[in-house]
């Protein structure tokens, strides 16, 4: 076995590096190389160790011809193109858990921050004016703390602010009751979070359902005097309608490690009074950046040196034997596991997958973790499919594994049933040419869709007229139509239609798209 090649490609702590000498791995540490850079030198190494300051984009994709593996020190996978990744076979890892820790001690520090602003007095009294009168603080003690995501590092910082005898309130759709009451805190919805949280702290990741969570609309719903701390991911809250809250009076004081456009090295934030800024340091101490380097060096390793596959975000841990043939398995599983979280709300108690026929006959563990990271992926960008199932317990949804060796109307299917508080609600999927994962029924209607790209689903009354509408709109708004797959329960009753779109059907045209005459329900999808 030629001696694999790994290059850190981040600034990252010298026990990597070591590691990987260790396991007999070849290693470079090469850093702050521009893309251009980095695309000329990619097309050598085997596996690629990265931060966040690597984009790991299409085009680096491309040009690393001989690239296995890319591991993230640390959680967020922004920076990491991963259907490109997948689609080039390039497995992607992360290592969840190593800077929890860390990254809910600079909320709260940032939280303290803000209570005294301590930058500005300590600015102020370094530039010799003893402003004593000036800097008049808040306490923490019996204030409310507005948690929005209560994850991993929301309940971290939860435990933290319970301990400084805070009131702790949380928004987090997917946070079941007992959790919440295991955890020691109140699960409220959003509107209320807002209404009486005295501080807010952001720990959801970046999806098209957090983006812009605290908008103007929701900023303007805070309690007078509210401070806000962003440890998560720029791209949470709308930055020009914090600044003008803060200029306002009605924010009392906001932190951002993280930020829309990363560096930021201009912002209108930038000078604002009350504003308090660190460039992204949530994860930066030395004990979480050691746990993150051993962790990534230990997982590429093992992926480069005995095919072990740890934390990967994009591949379920399998065999080598069992790999060819429950490969498209896995694909399918995804999907449709996929398919449900998005067309899903609110909790979940049980889901059920129902292997039938040929399906029923090989491993099923891989397929049930693969529809759990699809179904979970809506919820956590953390999720994989070695913690899927964990995640999936942890909220409580119960799992249930069926196999049928009968075959049905298809010599091989896969269920995914989700009970919800509307019933029971199901998706099938088969492979064509044992190779091709196909939706087969949706919900109770029979359809024969690929499940790719950028989809929208529809459920409209099945009457004339309606697929011209729908066509014109989408031409309309410069939107080009992929493929059209329709289904109906009876003629004149309701019908299903779901397309695959060239690109993202923006939010505007959804909305126009529900108003048309006949329509229930429009959902645009991504897989
Ligand atoms: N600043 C930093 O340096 C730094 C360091 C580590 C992690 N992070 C970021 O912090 C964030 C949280 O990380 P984590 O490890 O706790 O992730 P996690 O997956 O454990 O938790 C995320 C939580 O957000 C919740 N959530 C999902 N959608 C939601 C929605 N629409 N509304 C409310 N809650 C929702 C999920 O249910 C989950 O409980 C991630 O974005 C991660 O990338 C930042
Ligand atoms: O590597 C860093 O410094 C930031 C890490 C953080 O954003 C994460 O998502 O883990």
């Amino acid at each position: 076995m030629t001696q694999p090649k790994v290059l850190i490609s981040d600034k990252m702590d010298p026990k990597a590096a070591q590691i990987f000498r260790d396991r007999g791995v070849h290693v470079d540490e090469i850093t702050g190389k521009t893309p251009e850079e980095l695309k000329a030198i990619i097309g050598e190494y085997d596996g690629l160790a990265i931060r966040s300051s690597t984009k790991v984009t299409k085009q680096i994709l491309e040009a690393a011809t001989n690239l296995k593996v890319v591991g993230r020190a640390g959680i967020g996978v922004d920076n990491v193109d991963i259907p490109a990744a997948s689609a080039k076979g390039v497995v992607v890892m992360n290592t969840p858990f190593g800077n929890s820790i860390t990254t809910a001690e600079h909320a709260i520090a940032l939280m303290f921050a803000l209570a005294r602003q301590l930058p500005e007095a300590d600015a102020s009294t370094q530039a010799g004016k003893w402003e004593k009168n000036r800097f008049m603080g808040v306490e923490v003690t019996g204030k409310t703390l507005g948690l929005i995501g209560a994850g991993n590092i929301g309940s971290i910082v939860a435990s933290r602010a319970l301990g400084l005898r805070m009131k702790v309130v949380a928004f987090d759709p997917f946070l079941t009751p007992e959790r919440a009451v295991e955890l020691g805190i109140e699960k409220v919805e959003l509107d209320e979070l807002l209404r009486r949280a005295d501080f807010i702290t952001l720990h959801t990741p970046l999806t098209d359902q957090t983006r812009n969570i605290l908008s103007r609309e929701n900023l303007a719903k805070t309690k007078k005097g509210v401070r806000i701390v962003n440890c998560a991911r720029g791209g949470l809250i709308d930055e020009a309608a914090l600044k003008d809250g803060l200029d306002s009076g009605h924010i009392a004081g906001a932190a951002l490690d993280v930020f829309e456009t990363e560096p930021a090295k201009d912002s209108p934030l930038f000078g604002t009074p009350n504003f308090i800024s660190t460039p992204h340091l949530g994860a930066s101490t030395s004990e979480a950046q050691v746990n993150v380097a051993i962790q990534v060096a230990e997982q590429l390793s093992d992926f480069l040196l005995l095919g072990g596959i740890t934390n990967a975000l994009n591949v379920p841990s399998l065999s080598a034997e069992e790999a060819p043939r429950l490969k498209p398995y896995m694909a399918l599983a995804e999907k449709l596991g996929s398919l449900v979280g998005q067309l899903t709300t609110g909790t979940i108690p049980r889901i059920s997958i129902h292997a039938e026929g040929a399906a029923s006959e090989l491993n099923t563990k891989p397929m049930v973790a693969a529809v759990l990271a699809g179904f979970l992926r809506e919820q956590s960008d953390t999720v994989n499919m070695v913690n899927a199932p964990f995640l999936a317990k942890e909220r409580g949804i119960e799992v249930r594994e069926v196999r049928t060796e009968k075959e049905g109307d298809y010599h091989t299917l896969l269920r995914v049933s989700v009970k919800t508080s509307a019933g029971e609600r199901s998706v099938a999927g088969t492979l064509f040419s044992n190779a091709e994962p196909r939706l087969v029924e949706l919900f109770g209607i029979k359809v024969e869709a690929e499940l790719a790209g950028h989809m929208m689903y529809i459920v409209n009354e099945d009457a004339p007229g309606f697929i011209g509408r729908i066509g014109t709109l989408l031409g309309e708004n410069g939107i080009n139509i992929g493929t059209f797959n329709l289904g109906r329960r009876d003629a004149g009753g309701e019908a299903v239609l779901l397309l695959s779109v060239d690109s993202p059907v923006p939010a505007g045209v959804i909305d126009q798209a529900s108003k048309l005459p006949g329509v229930k329900l429009v959902r645009p999808l991504k897989f």
